[in-house]
């Protein structure tokens, strides 16, 4: 384990997947939500973001998305500033946000779909992605006929299909009963290891942030305290891949990421 400079702003990358350059965002007119948002994503890393409820964790997310835009700083993707919604970038709500009246195969189509690739190659497309994500048995059926785990499952598999730059998932796993939550983290970690896909995540979790990340970002501050969210420290994990978190090592980082979530000021 080791830990990165307290500023976020000395980390350097020279070939980052994503950047954010001191972004801020107000709504409408009020004071800024948050605020000195400075981030370097390189490809193929899991970022996840903790922090207290209200820091801005879940606008990062929506303003990358180009959901919500950014009212100052720059934000970029593959070094092209972002400004609105794109096929480049998967998002991944909690509660899976799947199409009822679609089945599996056609969930995970509609992307491939929607860039007008041919037939052909949007099956094979989908056949891969719902291998990928051990769901190939269940492709015909609907959404309402499968678990969560396996919603989010199809979820992930309908993200990758559009072979995104970065996916950004929010709190993908909150819903699960912890058995099954467990699970998707180790099926995340394994797609990952397959596809390499750049992913933020947001994560409630310590452990589950600790579970995934290459780094962890802890936010602080917000509206209700007055100042805007911005980083806190941002947290390198280097405890291998296949991490065991009742090992010293991954319970410090733990309680070291907690008291820095859970410190004032
Ligand atoms: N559409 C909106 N209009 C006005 N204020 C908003 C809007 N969306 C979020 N906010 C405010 O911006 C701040 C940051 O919200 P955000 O949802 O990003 O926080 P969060 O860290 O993700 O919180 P949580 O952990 O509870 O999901 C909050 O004070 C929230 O009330």
């Amino acid at each position: 384990m080791s830990i990165t400079a307290d500023s976020p702003s000395m980390t350097t990358q020279t070939t980052e997947a994503l950047s954010f350059t001191n972004v801020g965002k107000r709504y409408g007119e009020g004071p800024f939500a948050m605020q000195g948002f400075d981030l370097q994503v390189s490809p193929g890393e899991l970022v996840a973001i903790v922090g207290a409820s209200g820091c801005g964790k879940s606008t990062v997310l929506r303003m990358i998305a180009g959901f919500e835009s950014h009212s100052e700083g720059e934000i970029t993707l593959d070094g092209n500033p972002v400004s609105s919604p794109g096929p480049d970038r998967g998002f991944v709500f909690q509660d899976y946000g799947l199409f009822p009246w679609l089945s599996v195969a056609e969930n995970v189509e509609l992307g491939p779909k929607q860039k007008g690739l041919p037939r052909a190659h949007r099956r094979d497309l989908v056949e891969q992605h719902l291998d990928l994500v051990g769901l190939g048995r269940v492709r015909d059926k609907y959404p309402h006929q499968l678990s969560g785990g396996m919603q989010q499952r199809v979820a992930i598999a309908r993200v990758l299909a559009n072979r995104p730059t970065v996916m950004l998932m929010d709190e993908p796993f909150g819903a699960l009963d912890a058995l099954t939550r467990e699970q998707m983290q180790s099926d995340l970690s394994q797609i990952r290891r397959s596809v390499g896909t750049t992913v933020l995540f947001v994560t409630h979790s310590i452990e589950e942030a600790v579970r995934l990340a290459d780094r962890v970002v802890i936010m602080t501050g917000g509206l209700s305290q007055g100042i805007p969210g911005h980083i806190r420290r941002i947290f390198d994990v280097t405890l291998g891949l296949d991490r065991d978190p009742t090992s010293v090592e991954f319970t410090d980082l733990e309680r070291l990421i907690s008291q820095e979530v859970h410190a004032q000021g």
